[in-house]
């Protein structure tokens, strides 16, 4: 089953742009991965002067049943009740979106019982809530791809004005599907993955660990299809989210995935279509205590590194004055032709530390 046609950046773009960069009146190499970042946005807008206006962010809610085995510290009712929170504009993502000048969504994919209608929030509620996976599977596959389509349909709808798109998530529980997730997609055993989400102690987090290791056994799932881990996992809003992710790359639009769920969300949709990776980029490494690992294995470059472990897309959002300032340095400085400064006196190719670093990290 085709979902989405992703198109690969533009190559020529992209080389044209480093070389513009290399022209710039600095020391080659000086703005580190911010230049690999606005080269990249340049190939991605298919532009030598790409630009960050409009920011959109979609927070994707949805709750889990796994929630009653005790994984997490806070009760299942918090995702409805933070969901108003962000309508009311009271919530982190809230205050980091009007800092940055983005527009804020709320998409319920499938938040537990009613919620009121409001100008900012889609209703895509594909059920109430995942089931229970320790015992039996989360989701049937018609609802995994109602909930992937949905997703794809709301990049397409309120993203398509938009320079870059955001998703955030709000569901009591998602760090026990993301951890699972994250496990069948990458091939890290549940034990080093799982942590203490919104908290949890450590007599909580033995717990968790054992709950979520008898649940992987237990499912059933094919590791090569994205889908089936999905159907056994959950949940509906990172289900929402790998749509959003495989919708904004078949837009062509940049798109910065924020933390641990997000990145599980993110792990899927490449699976099901490897050329998003050219679109996307990871905006922090979480506190949550698998990310590091999944991060090396999926070879990317966290932007930030703060300790945070929110969600709602609140990482994401911080990263926008950079991307803004990124841009603006490939877009906007003097080449030495143009300042008249004098070039190095060796034609080095590049510091070899930082291409070292750095290297690794050239998605193309
Ligand atoms: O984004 C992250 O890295 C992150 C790490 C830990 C927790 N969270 C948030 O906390 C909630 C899930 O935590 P838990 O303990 O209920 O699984 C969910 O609403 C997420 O947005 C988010
Ligand atoms: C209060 C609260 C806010 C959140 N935002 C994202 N996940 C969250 C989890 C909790 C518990």
């Amino acid at each position: 089953m085709r979902l989405v046609e992703v198109k690969p950046v533009d190559r020529n773009i992209l080389q044209q742009a480093r070389k513009k960069m290399d022209n710039k009146t600095k020391p080659l190499g000086s703005l580190g991965m911010l230049e690999e970042i606005a080269c990249r946005v340049a190939a991605i807008q298919k532009t030598l002067t790409p630009f960050v206006r409009e920011v959109v962010v979609v927070v994707f809610a949805g709750d889990h049943g796994i929630v009653e085995e005790g994984v997490s510290l806070y009760p299942q009712e918090v995702t409805g009740q933070m969901v108003a929170n962000f309508l009311r504009g009271g919530a982190a993502v809230n205050v980091f979106a009007r800092e940055v000048g983005a527009k804020l969504l709320v998409a319920d994919m499938g938040v537990k019982g009613e919620l009121p209608s409001h100008p900012a929030l889609i209703n895509c509620k594909v059920r109430s809530g995942s089931r229970n996976f320790l015992r039996e599977q989360a989701l049937t596959r018609e609802e995994v791809e109602t909930a992937v389509r949905k997703g794809i349909e709301i990049a397409s709808e309120y993203g398509k004005d938009a320079d870059v798109l955001i998703a955030g998530e709000m569901g009591i529980g998602n760090t026990s599907s993301a951890t699972l997730l994250l496990s069948g997609v990458c091939g890290i055993p549940v034990k080093v993955l799982v942590g203490r989400g919104t908290g949890l102690d450590d007599t909580m987090l033995r717990h968790k660990a054992k709950v979520l290791s008898q649940s992987f056994h237990r499912r059933r799932f094919d590791r090569h299809d994205p889908f089936s881990l999905l159907e056994a996992f959950g949940g509906l809003e990172i289900a929402g989210m790998v749509g959003f992710y495989l919708g904004a790359a078949a837009l062509g639009k940049v798109f910065v995935v924020d933390g641990f769920i997000a990145t599980a969300a993110y792990a899927i949709a490449k699976e099901i279509e490897p050329l998003v990776k050219e679109y996307a980029f990871l905006a922090h490494l979480s506190a949550e205590q698998g990310h590091r690992r999944v991060v090396e294995k999926l070879g990317l470059f966290p932007i930030l590194q703060l300790g945070m472990r929110l969600g709602e897309g609140t990482g994401a959002v911080l990263t926008v004055p950079l991307l803004r300032a990124a841009v603006r340095a490939l877009s906007e400085m003097a080449s030495f032709d143009d300042a008249a400064v004098s070039r190095a006196k060796k034609n080095i190719k590049i510091f070899q530390k930082t291409l070292d670093f750095f290297g690794k990290y050239a998605i193309i």
